[in-house]
């Protein structure tokens, strides 16, 4: 059986913790650095077990031995913002605590992988890297799952009709840069493109770079967490499963897209052993125009990085 280690107990963390536990996919531990929340909530989500029938083993602590030897990590520690903020605005805090949580997912689990869900993504992803010194395949975050469902989610509504039958692709920064992909988004097999005109797909796609921060206006404390857990299990089904789903994943360039040495959002394979396969993708120009400017921002940030 699998051992899955969420770190955070908050609203992304201990959600996440939830929809593993139901699933039934693995053995749990959730730890946070405020005593008693995550013994607390594991002990409400067991006895959920008993109504919602599942047996799944939940460990809440705060102590990082008890994630010894686990599978898969999953880091949702750290600050969320406020409204008006960017997340780029949570770089200072999340950086440091980040840095600290994977100096001890590397003492103690170092044969796990890693899916950093703690804003900004792409730059808190590459201090997870550096510190736990684990290889980039092992190393990658969570955004374009979410960013590509809240696509899915304005185009089912715009066509009143499922979700289910929405497949669509956003990748890039997970920022006010994120590049949504209408071309690559089919509704049963059928293009987007024949279905709706261009106007229409462009509201759809700044609705899209918005979904975040159009949830943090609403909340205004905190942000998204029942789309993102979704997302996250996803991805660990994925790896638990060795299913080798194409999803799109915030992993390591090397050369693709014409970057190298920063993590962004692009297609992946992800199976047992992580990142299997980038998959690049034809853009148009100003696609790769809005990937051209956002790398430079998240590379400015990383050359200002003490990691
Ligand atoms: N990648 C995405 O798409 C995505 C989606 C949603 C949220 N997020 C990000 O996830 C993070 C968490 O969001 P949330 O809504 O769960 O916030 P939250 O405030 O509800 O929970 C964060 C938890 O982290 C804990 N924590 C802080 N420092 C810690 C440390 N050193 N060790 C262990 N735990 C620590 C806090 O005590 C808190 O319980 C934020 O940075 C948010 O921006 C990212
Ligand atoms: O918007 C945020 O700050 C949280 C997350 O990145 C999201 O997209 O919901």
């Amino acid at each position: 059986m699998a051992k899955i280690s969420v770190i955070g107990a908050g609203n992304v963390g201990a959600t996440t913790v939830q929809r593993l536990a139901e699933l039934e996919l693995g053995e749990i531990v959730m730890t946070d650095i405020v005593e008693g929340l995550p013994q607390g909530k594991a002990l409400d989500l067991i006895q959920a077990g008993a109504i919602k029938g599942y047996d799944t083993s939940i460990i809440g602590t705060n102590n990082y031995a008890d994630i010894a030897d686990s599978n898969l990590v999953i880091i949702t520690a750290g600050i969320a913002r406020k409204p008006g903020m960017t997340r780029e605005d949570l770089i200072k805090t999340n950086s440091k605590i980040i840095s600290e949580v994977s100096r001890n997912i590397a003492k103690y689990a170092p044969e796990s992988i890693v899916i950093n869900v703690t804003n900004p993504l792409d730059i808190i992803t590459y201090i997870a890297m550096k510190s736990t010194g684990f290889d980039t395949k092992k190393v990658f975050g969570m955004s374009g799952v979410l960013d590509s469902g809240r696509f899915a989610s304005f185009i089912a509504e715009e066509l009143k009709c499922s979700k289910k039958d929405v497949q669509t692709m956003v990748i890039g920064g997970h920022g006010d840069l994120m590049v949504p992909l209408p071309q690559y988004t089919t509704v049963s097999g059928v293009p987007l493109t024949d279905l709706l005109p261009e106007d229409r797909i462009a509201r759809l796609v700044e609705r899209t770079v918005n979904g975040g921060a159009e949830i943090v206006e609403l909340l205004k404390q905190g942000s998204a967490f029942y789309a993102p857990s979704a997302a996250i299990v996803s991805m660990v089904e994925a790896v638990i499963k060795n299913s080798k789903r194409i999803l799109p994943a915030s992993a390591y360039l090397e050369g693709q897209y014409g970057q190298e040495g920063i993590y962004f959002g692009v297609p992946v394979k992800l199976g047992a052993t992580g990142v299997e396969e980038i998959l690049e993708l034809k853009l148009d120009e100003n696609q790769y125009e809005i990937l051209r400017k956002s790398s430079e921002t998240i590379r400015n940030v990383i050359s200002q990085l003490k990691v």
